[in-house]
C-alpha cells in the first residue's frame, strides 16, 4: 500500500459499520465528514489523486454532493484546477443537465451546471458502491460533450456488485466489510 495512505487505512479499520435497511454502512471523515478528518488524511487524497492522474491535462474537477466536495475542494486548493459541485438541487438554468441517480440505498436527481463542451474533466468522489453516482454524472458530462480524463473515487467497495459500472475507476484503496468491520485490501 502507498505509505502516505496508511493513517487512512487505519482510520477505516476503526470505522463504525451502521445499518442503512439491509446495507452495510460505514461512517468515516472522508465518506460522512464524521468522525473529524484529519487535514493530514485530506492532504494524502489530493496528493494521492494528484500522483495518478496528470493535473495538467485536466480544466475543471466536477465533484458530486455532497461527499465529494472535501475531495474536490483540497485537490483544487492543491493544483488551482476549478472546482464544479454536481448538485441535488436544480437551478433552472437552460443549459443544466439532469439525471437520476441510484445508489446502494437511495436514489434521486444531479444536476449538471457549469461544464462546458470540450472541457477537459476529471470526476472525483469519495466512494464506488454501486457505481449508481458516478455512471448518473457520466452521463451528464457526455449529455454536455465534455472530455472525461479520468474518475478517481477514494474509496472502492468491493463487497457490492457494480458490475454495471461501464468506465474505468481509479480507486486509492479498496475496502469491504465483513464481521461489522471495514478491511482494506492491500
Ligand atoms: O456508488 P453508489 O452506490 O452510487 O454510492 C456512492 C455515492 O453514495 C454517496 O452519496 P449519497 O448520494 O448517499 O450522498 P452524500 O454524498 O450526500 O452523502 C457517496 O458520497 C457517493 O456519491
Ligand atoms: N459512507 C458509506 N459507507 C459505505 N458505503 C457507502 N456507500 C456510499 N456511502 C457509503
Amino acid at each position: 500500500m502507498d505509505p502516505t495512505l496508511e493513517p487512512l487505512a487505519r482510520s477505516l479499520r476503526q470505522a463504525p459499520v451502521v445499518d442503512r435497511d439491509g446495507y452495510e454502512y460505514f461512517v468515516h471523515g472522508v465518506t460522512d465528514g464524521i468522525p473529524p478528518i484529519e487535514p493530514a488524511v485530506l492532504r494524502a487524497v489530493a496528493d494521492g489523486i494528484s500522483e495518478r492522474v496528470d493535473l495538467e491535462t485536466v480544466d475543471k474537477i466536477v465533484a458530486p454532493e455532497a461527499m465529494g466536495i472535501h475531495h474536490g475542494t483540497a485537490l483544487s486548493v492543491a493544483t488551482d484546477v476549478p472546482l464544479v459541485v454536481v448538485r441535488k438541487r436544480s437551478y433552472g438554468f437552460p443549459e443544466e443537465v439532469a439525471v437520476h441517480q441510484e445508489t446502494s440505498y437511495s436514489e434521486g436527481e444531479l444536476f449538471v451546471n457549469g461544464v462546458d463542451a470540450g472541457d477537459r474533466v476529471l470526476l472525483v468522489d469519495d466512494v464506488l458502491s454501486s457505481g449508481g453516482t458516478i455512471e448518473a454524472v457520466c452521463d451528464a458530462l457526455e449529455a454536455v460533450e465534455a472530455e472525461l480524463v479520468d474518475i478517481v473515487v477514494v474509496l472502492r467497495r468491493v463487497d457490492v456488485d457494480h458490475a454495471d459500472v461501464s468506465r474505468d475507476v481509479t480507486s486509492l484503496l479498496d475496502v469491504r466489510v465483513r464481521d461489522g468491520q471495514v478491511e482494506v485490501l492491500e
